[in-house]
This record gives structure tokens, C-alpha cells and sequence, in this order.
């Protein structure tokens, strides 16, 4: 049966971006992937770090969407493979949560985002859902035991 997340709050909550598991990455400290993951788009700037100490992912998440500011012009080749390492490090770090992600075995795991149609599945169901392709991917190499 498929495996739908979104709400932090819901079943299944510690797979959003919004949860908070924290980890080490890039020599910093994130609060959660959202963090990580929208402090990506300003690399190397004050930005980036300001977004790292955002209070909350949804401050980070307003923070990164701000299109006042440069985005990084590799950004739509770079973002999937920034969100995998951010994700694969969040489920490397946690163990609770790494057995939660284990236990759904084969299943497909869905972002039921009614607005999101890149990362989410979206409101009809039509979306790309690369948040879940890439819990899943994390889960194939977390089972293997090495992510190299
Ligand atoms: N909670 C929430 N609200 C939204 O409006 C969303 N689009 C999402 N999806 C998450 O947003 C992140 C990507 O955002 P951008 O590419 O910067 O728009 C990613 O974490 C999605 O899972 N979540």
C-alpha cells in the first residue's frame, strides 16, 4: 500500500524536510533537510549561513524561495542530487527514523503536496513526487548497508 506523508505532524512525518532531525553536512550543523537543502541556493554567501540559523524550516523555506536575491544559475541541474545528500545524511543520522523508513520494505512512498508537482505528487496525484523517489533510492541504500 502506498506510503503518503506530508503534515510533520501526521503518520509518517519524519520523512518531510520539515521534521526536526538535525545533522552534520558540508562542515555545519542544519536544523532539518529544509534548512540544508534551501540554504543551498546562495552558496558561499551570508544568505546561505542565515538560512542555516532560520528559527524554523518554514522561515528557511521563505527565506530560500525569495527571488529578490540571485538563485546559484546550476541550481535545476544541481537541486536533486543537493536534496539525495541532505536526505541520506538526515536518515544516516537518526536511527529511529531510519527504521521507520526501513520498515516500509517495497511500498511507494509519496510527498502528498497539493501544491508541489516537482517534489510532491500534487493535488491530482500527477506530480513528479522527487522527495519520495529519493526516500526511496535512500532506502535502497541504507539496506544495502554503504551509501558509496
Ligand atoms: N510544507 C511545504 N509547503 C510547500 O509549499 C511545499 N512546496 C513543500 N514542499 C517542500 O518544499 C521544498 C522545496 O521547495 P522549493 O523547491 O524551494 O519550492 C521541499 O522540501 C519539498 O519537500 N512543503
Amino acid at each position: 500500500m502506498t506510503i503518503y506523508f506530508y503534515s510533520t505532524r501526521s503518520e509518517y512525518g519524519c520523512f518531510s524536510n520539515f521534521s526536526s532531525h538535525g545533522f552534520e553536512l558540508d562542515g555545519e550543523y542544519w536544523a532539518t533537510t529544509e534548512h540544508y537543502f534551501q540554504a543551498q541556493k546562495f552558496p558561499k554567501t551570508a544568505h546561505c549561513d542565515q538560512i542555516r540559523q532560520a528559527k524554523t524550516p518554514k522561515d528557511a523555506a521563505k527565506m530560500g524561495r525569495d527571488r529578490s536575491r540571485p538563485l546559484r544559475k546550476d541550481w535545476e541541474e544541481v537541486k536533486d542530487d543537493l536534496m539525495r545528500k541532505a536526505v541520506l545524511r538526515k536518515f544516516e543520522t537518526h536511527a529511529e527514523i531510519r527504521e521507520i523508513l526501513l520498515a516500509t520494505g517495497d511500498e511507494e512512498i509519496v510527498e502528498n503536496s497539493p501544491s508541489d508537482y516537482y517534489w510532491g505528487c500534487g493535488k491530482d496525484g500527477s506530480g513528479k513526487n522527487m522527495l519520495g523517489q529519493i526516500l526511496m533510492e535512500v532506502r535502497e541504500i541504507l539496506r544495502k548497508g554503504t551509501s558509496e
